[in-house]
């Protein structure tokens, strides 16, 4: 990604150094009325990269693109990378964070249809300032720089709710969601 960017690998890692690593186990069992309801709401993540083992082989995983809904069909022994708010703020927008949502099925007798997907969620270190790396500021920059822990406090008093902070936190819309100080 570095690369692509025209940027030194490092100042990515320097965000990310001796980060914590969370990991999410989501548990969908069989629902009889599947079809009117949602196993995960729609969101992005607030990681950096997001790391996904689906697990069991069936489909439940759908991403957003153009306002449509695509399913991410579950292939055996491959893992899916998502890339989350953080790394759509270091780039300045260039990568964008992907938004996502769980269907759940209803119980069938060929397969099991339960999912168990393990999501790995790699995050900045908890003193770093996220904002558009060196070299990749703008005069008409779409990401403020904030601190992380500040990032953190909106992150988890937000509802799982389509883009979440990944929009909330670009210039215009900061206001909205402002905690502390802004950088
Ligand atoms: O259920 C899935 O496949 C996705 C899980 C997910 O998006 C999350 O835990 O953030
Ligand atoms: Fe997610």
């Amino acid at each position: 990604m570095a690369n692509n960017l025209g940027i030194k690998p490092e100042e990515f890692c320097n965000i990310f150094h001796d980060q914590p690593q969370g990991i999410r186990i989501n548990y969908y069992p069989p629902c009889p009325k599947a079809d009117e309801v949602l196993g995960l709401s729609p969101h992005t993540d607030g990681s950096g990269l997001t790391i996904l083992l689906q697990v069991s082989n069936f489909q439940g995983l759908q991403i957003k693109n153009k306002e449509k809904w695509f399913p991410v069909k579950p292939l055996p022994g491959a893992l899916i990378a998502n890339i989350g708010d953080i790394i759509e703020m270091l780039s300045n927008g260039e990568y964008k964070s992907i938004e996502h949502r769980a269907t759940i099925n209803t119980k069938s007798e060929a397969t099991k249809s339960e999912r168990l997907p393990v999501a790995t969620f790699h995050s900045p270190r908890e003193d770093a300032v996220v904002g558009p790396l060196q070299g990749l500021v703008k005069k008409d920059d779409k990401h403020k720089t904030v601190d992380f822990r500040d990032y953190v406090k909106a992150l988890v008093s937000s509802k799982l709710d389509g883009r979440r902070v990944g929009d909330s936190w670009k210039a215009s819309h900061y206001k909205l969601l402002k905690t502390e100080q802004v950088y």
